[in-house]
């Protein structure tokens, strides 16, 4: 009874990490699934997809391990956040294919909500801007296509769920309609100040009070697993949103640390301490966990394409074999080339917030080649989080003075890396556990198993494989940045 599953469900594919009593990684299984666009600007995964390569992973770890589920001390489960799922509560049927966080089809109802003067009341509430990217709109979209859905919905039929509650549902075997704390706090339906559902959000995006799951604390009972599943009972003990999860798995407890997670995206997380602080820079406040009923927040910036860049470079642009040969053919750029990329392929995010954006290539020459592409892109990176590097600087004293800690998938890249610190012109620390998402997860099901340490404990575990430090000189660094920001301004301009 030692060992901690952890479900880590992402945009591109579903991990299963097995963790020991030590909390030590001792197997992982990984599988990708299809993404789907079926029009500009949509995203969609089919949940059936997404629940049986979960099965698959969760099964493929626990027989990579040697370890038998009545050998687990709990499940953790962390998610790709706002991603939403309607489904039937006596069938379980999805009612529409997910509808992903990158997804823009409601962008025009955000619009109107916020020329009809709603954005300074649900930040207020939510500490989020009204954007496509949340659940809110998402839900309300599904719903507004079918009148008959609305109904039903109101009759408790229909349940709506980010992806974590929609796991933690069929792992119950239906048995639990719940949530955590921190992926509650990315639907806009969610009062981050009071910690409970908000009736006046759901009565403005439309959305039935009773479709909506319990929200709960981090860590502690989400329901047993049903035995025809892995062929025992295990207890669901931690939930949390995948960035929030890193932040934990980073060890950021104290307030001013700031992790960054590249994947798909880049989502950096400053924690701010007991309260919840109103940016002032168009980040978004957010809950960072909630334990035995006390919350800590975070200032987030949210970026929607980081490692998604080099996909393009691989998938679109055929420039690469493999997204790991993006460093090398950067490194091999001419230097007196400044090609610079805004790759705002499904808008921007934090702190622009400019969802019709799409995305640029500034200073092309009869030279500019696969080599300048793909340092571009990468730089593209290294700027999108200087902009929320500066944003937290100016909401929060003392932010820009701390070193970042990575992690992620794209973080593997020791060329970005080095340009990040160079950007940021501060230390840029990467974890030696990369799966930090996992581990978060992990940390939070086995200290409610009671097998795992506190906070002060876990932190003194946290270790830095590398760090980057800054080399490029400031006279340097703040004219190109200067230059990214002009180009970002006409991207968004045009
Ligand atoms: N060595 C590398 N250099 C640059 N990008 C990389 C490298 N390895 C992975 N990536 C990028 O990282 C992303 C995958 O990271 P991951 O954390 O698995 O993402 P997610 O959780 O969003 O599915 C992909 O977009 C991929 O292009
Ligand atoms: O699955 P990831 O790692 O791309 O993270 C997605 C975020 O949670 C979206 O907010």
């Amino acid at each position: 009874m030692a060992h901690i599953l952890a479900i880590d469900q992402g945009t591109t594919s579903s991990r299963a990490i097995l963790f020991d009593a030590q909390m030590k990684r001792c197997a992982l299984a990984q599988q990708e699934f299809a993404q789907h666009f079926p029009a500009a600007g949509w995203v969609e995964h089919d949940p059936e997809e997404i629940w049986s390569t979960v099965l698959a992973t969760a099964r493929g770890a626990l027989d990579q391990g040697g370890i038998a589920a009545r050998d687990l001390a709990g499940i953790g489960i962390t998610n790709q956040r706002e991603t939403t799922i309607l489904w039937e509560r006596d069938s379980g049927r999805p009612l529409a294919p997910a509808i992903v966080w990158q997804d823009r089809r409601t962008a025009a109802i955000c619009a109107e909500l916020r020329d009809s003067g709603h954005a300074e009341r649900v930040s207020a509430l939510t500490g989020l801007v009204i954007d496509p990217y949340f659940s809110a709109t998402k839900v309300k979209w599904i719903l507004d296509r079918d009148p008959g859905l609305r109904a039903r919905a109101l009759r408790g039929e229909i349940l709506f769920g980010t992806v974590d509650t929609f796991l933690i549902w069929r792992l119950t075997g239906g048995k639990v309609h719940a949530t955590d704390a921190t992926n509650a706090a990315r639907t806009m339906l969610f009062d981050i100040h009071a910690g409970c559902w908000s009736a006046a959000l759901c009565d403005l995006f439309g959305v039935p009070m009773a479709m909506l799951p319990e929200v709960r604390d981090c860590a502690g009972d989400f329901g047993v697993t049903d035995p025809d599943i892995f062929g025992a009972r295990v207890p669901i003990l931690g939930v949390a949103g995948d960035q929030q999860a890193a932040a934990m798995g980073q060890a950021c407890f104290t307030p001013g640390m700031i992790k960054a997670t590249y994947g798909t995206g880049c989502f950096a997380l400053l924690n701010t301490g007991a309260e919840p602080v109103a940016s002032r820079s168009r980040l978004l406040t957010t809950i960072a966990w909630q334990l035995d009923g006390a919350r800590a927040y975070a200032l987030e910036g949210s970026i929607f394409v980081a490692g998604a860049v080099v996909q393009w470079l691989r998938d679109g642009l055929g420039l690469i074999d493999r997204a790991e040969d993006s460093g090398a053919l950067a490194a091999a750029a001419d230097s007196e080339q400044d090609l610079v990329i805004v790759p705002a392929f499904t808008g921007l995010g934090a702190p622009h917030w400019a969802a019709e954006c799409r995305g640029a290539v500034f200073g092309l020459t009869r030279n500019s080649g696969p080599a300048e592409f793909a340092r571009a892109a990468l730089e593209s990176v290294a700027f999108q989080t200087r902009d929320l590097w500066e944003a937290m600087r100016a909401d929060w004293e003392g932010a820009g003075e701390t070193v970042l800690r990575v992690d992620g998938g794209m973080c593997a890249s020791d060329w970005t890396m080095q340009a990040l610190a160079d950007t940021l012109g501060a230390p840029v620390d990467r974890a030696l556990v990369l799966e930090t998402t996992a581990l978060g997860a992990a940390w939070l099901a086995g200290m409610a198993a009671g097998i795992y340490p506190g906070m002060a404990e876990f932190s003194q575990g946290w270790a830095c494989e590398r760090r980057f430090e800054p080399r490029s000189g400031p006279e340097l660094r703040e004219r190109r940045y200067r230059r990214w920001q002009r180009a970002v301004r006409a991207a968004i301009s045009v």
